[in-house]
C-alpha cells in the first residue's frame, strides 16, 4: 500500500504527528503545547478508563471530583513538596477586566487540592481506609518541547489518593494498582513494560518510594515511564503538611495518635501516544483488537461498471449482514459500503486508521463461500470460509493482540544490555539499548552517572530531550540476571558494592 510519506525509522517525530493527523486520532490546537482528542484517540481512553474502574470499584476505591483551582497558601503548603515543580505551574491571575486578589493556580495534580479535607474527613481511625480516585485534566506548564499524548501542557489522566492505618496496607496497594497499570499496557494496548521501583533521584521528592512500570521506545532508544504508583508515607499527613491523624486503635491509654499512611497513583493519556510509537509502521496507525473501537471492516470488493445489479447487491447485503452477525458475537465490526470509492481507497483509508483485520468480500468469494482476511499487523491474507467466520474472526482478533504484544516484548528485551565495564555504557546508549547495570544505589553515583553518560557536546536547544542516561527503574524481577553476590558484585559506574541490576538510558 502507499505510505503515508514520512518513515517511521527516517524521521520519528514527524512520522508520529503524521500518524495521528492521518489516523484522525489528534489534531493542532492554537495554545501550543495543547492537541484536540478527537473521536478515533478518546474512544481509546474510554476503553481504558471502563477497564481500570472496574478494577478499582473492586478494591472499594470511590470516584470523585474536586475542584481544578487550588490556592497558592495551600499548593505552596510545603516548600520541598512543589520545589522544582513551580515553573509549571499555572496561574489565573485576572477575571474579565480585574485582576484577582489572590492567584490562583491550575491544579498541576491533586495532592494538596485534597488533603485539606481528607485531614477534615478522617477523624477515627473507622474512617480509614478512604480511597478516592478522579478522572481529570491537570496543567503543567511543560518547558521542554511538547508531543502529543506524551508531554503536553493539558492532559487527562486518573489520580487515586488513599490513607491507611498501617504501612502494610499502603504497601500492599502500591503494588496492586501497579499490577492494574501493567495489564493496561501489556493486556490492552499490548505494550510491554517492566515495573520497578525508582531510585531516590528519581522518585516524586514529595514520597517515601516511587514504583513504576518503564516502557520503551525502540525507535529512539529511550525509556518511558508509563504509570507510577507512590507511596506518600506520612510525608504529607504529618503535621507541618495536612495533619492527618487518628487515635491509635492499639493504644490502651487512649491518647497515642497515629499520622494516616498515603499512596497516590496516576495513568494518563500518555498511555496512548506510547501504543502509538510502539505499534505504528509506514502505512499509519495499529491498533491492538482490545482497545480498536472497529476491530473488523468488511469492503465489498470486485465490484466494476459491469457488475450486475443484482450482483452488486448480493455483495453489499453480504457485507452487511456479515457486519451484523459479528456484532451479534461482540465483535466490533463495520461494512464500508460507501459509493464512489475505490476498494484500494478504502483499504488505505483503513490500514492509516489501524484497524486490525480487514475481510474483502468479492463475486469470486461469494461463490466460494469464504472471505479474504487481511490482517493490518502483519499484511497477512488468508481465506476465511463464511460457515465458521463467527468462530475464526474472535480467534484471529486474540491471535493479532498476542502477536502484537509478544513481538513489540521480544524487541524490548532484546534491547537490554547486561554492562558491567563502564566504557561500554554509552556504546550502548548509542544502540538505542537500555544499561542494566549492577548498581550501588548512591544518589551521587547516579548524578556522576548522568552526566559522564552524556555525550560530548549537549544539544543546544535544553528543550530537547537529553542524551545523558538516567535510571529507568530497578527491576522487582531480578531473576533475568545473573545474582548480585553481596561484597563482591561492584556497581559498574563507581566500583563500590552492588546492590541490585538497576536500568539505566536515555528517555522521556
Ligand atoms: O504528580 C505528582 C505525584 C502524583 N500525583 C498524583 C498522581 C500520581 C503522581 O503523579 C508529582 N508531580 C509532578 N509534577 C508536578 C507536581 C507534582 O507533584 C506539582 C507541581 C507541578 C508539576
Ligand atoms: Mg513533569
Amino acid at each position: 500500500q502507499i505510505a503515508i510519506g514520512i518513515k517511521k525509522e527516517v524521521d520519528f517525530a514527524g512520522w508520529y504527528t503524521n500518524v495521528l493527523i492521518k489516523a484522525e486520532m489528534m489534531d493542532y490546537y492554537n495554545v501550543s503545547g495543547c492537541y484536540i482528542l478527537r473521536p478515533w484517540s478518546y474512544s481509546i481512553w474510554e476503553v481504558i478508563q471502563d477497564w481500570f474502574n472496574a478494577r478499582i470499584r473492586e478494591m472499594e476505591v470511590q470516584n470523585a471530583y474536586f475542584p481544578m483551582f487550588v490556592s497558592s497558601k495551600v499548593l505552596e503548603r510545603e516548600k520541598d513538596h512543589i520545589e522544582g515543580f513551580s515553573p509549571e505551574v499555572a496561574w489565573v491571575t485576572r477575571a474579565g477586566n480585574s485582576d484577582l486578589e489572590e492567584p490562583i493556580a491550575v491544579r498541576p495534580t491533586s495532592e494538596t487540592v485534597m488533603y485539606p479535607y481528607y485531614a477534615k474527613w478522617i477523624k477515627s481511625h473507622r474512617d480509614l481506609p478512604l480511597k478516592l480516585n478522579q478522572w481529570n485534566n491537570v496543567v503543567r506548564w511543560e518547558f521542554k518541547n511538547p508531543q502529543p499524548f506524551l508531554r503536553t501542557r493539558e492532559f487527562l489522566w486518573q489520580e487515586g489518593h488513599t490513607a491507611f492505618l498501617t504501612k502494610a496496607e499502603a504497601d500492599t496497594e502500591v503494588r496492586e494498582i501497579l499490577e492494574l497499570y501493567r495489564q493496561v499496557y501489556e493486556d490492552l494496548l499490548a505494550v510491554p513494560v517492566i515495573p520497578g521501583i525508582k531510585s531516590e533521584k528519581e522518585k516524586f521528592a514529595g514520597g517515601l518510594y516511587t514504583t513504576t512500570i518503564e516502557g520503551f521506545v525502540p525507535t529512539t532508544g529511550r525509556g518511558i515511564q508509563a504509570g507510577t504508583s507512590h507511596c506518600l508515607g506520612q510525608n504529607f499527613s504529618r503535621p507541618e503538611m495536612f495533619n492527618i491523624f487518628v487515635e491509635d486503635p492499639n493504644d490502651p491509654t487512649g491518647q497515642g495518635k497515629v499520622y494516616v499512611w498515603q499512596n497516590s497513583w496516576g495513568l494518563s493519556t500518555r498511555t496512548i501516544g506510547v501504543m502509538v510509537m510502539i505499534h505504528g509502521d509506514n502505512q499509519g496507525l495499529v491498533l491492538p483488537p482490545r482497545v480498536a473501537s472497529i476491530q473488523v471492516i468488511i469492503v465489498p470488493c470486485g465490484i466494476t461498471a459491469k457488475t450486475s445489479d443484482e450482483s452488486r447487491k448480493a455483495i453489499n447485503d453480504k457485507c452487511e449482514e456479515l457486519s451484523k452477525s459479528l456484532k451479534s458475537v461482540g465483535v466490533k465490526a463495520k461494512a464500508d459500503l460507501r459509493e464512489g470509492y475505490t476498494p484500494g481507497f478504502k483499504f488505505n483509508d483503513w490500514e492509516q486508521k489501524g484497524v486490525p483485520l480487514r475481510l474483502e468480500i468479492g463475486p469470486a468469494d461469494l461463490a466460494k463461500q469464504q472471505t479474504l482476511s487481511v490482517r493490518r499487523d502483519t499484511g497477512t491474507k488468508a481465506p476465511l470460509p463464511l460457515a465458521d467466520l463467527m468462530a475464526s474472526v474472535p480467534k484471529l482478533l486474540d491471535t493479532i493482540q498476542a502477536d502484537m504484544f509478544k513481538r513489540a516484548q521480544d524487541t524490548y528485551f532484546s534491547r537490554l544490555r547486561e554492562v558491567t565495564r563502564w566504557e561500554d555504557v554509552v556504546p550502548t546508549l548509542e544502540d538505542k539499548c537500555v544499561a542494566v547495570m549492577p548498581w550501588c544505589e548512591e544518589e551521587a553515583c547516579e548524578d556522576d552517572i548522568k552526566e559522564r553518560s552524556a555525550r560530548a557536546a549537549e544539544p543546544q536547544d535544553e528543550r530537547a530531550p537529553s542524551a545523558g542516561a538516567k535510571s529507568l527503574c530497578i527491576p522487582f524481577d531480578q531473576s533475568k540476571w545473573p545474582p548480585i553476590e553481596p561484597g563482591k558484585t561492584k556497581c559498574t559506574a563507581c566500583g563500590k558494592d552492588a546492590k541490585r541490576w538497576t536500568m539505566f538510558g536515555r528517555s522521556y
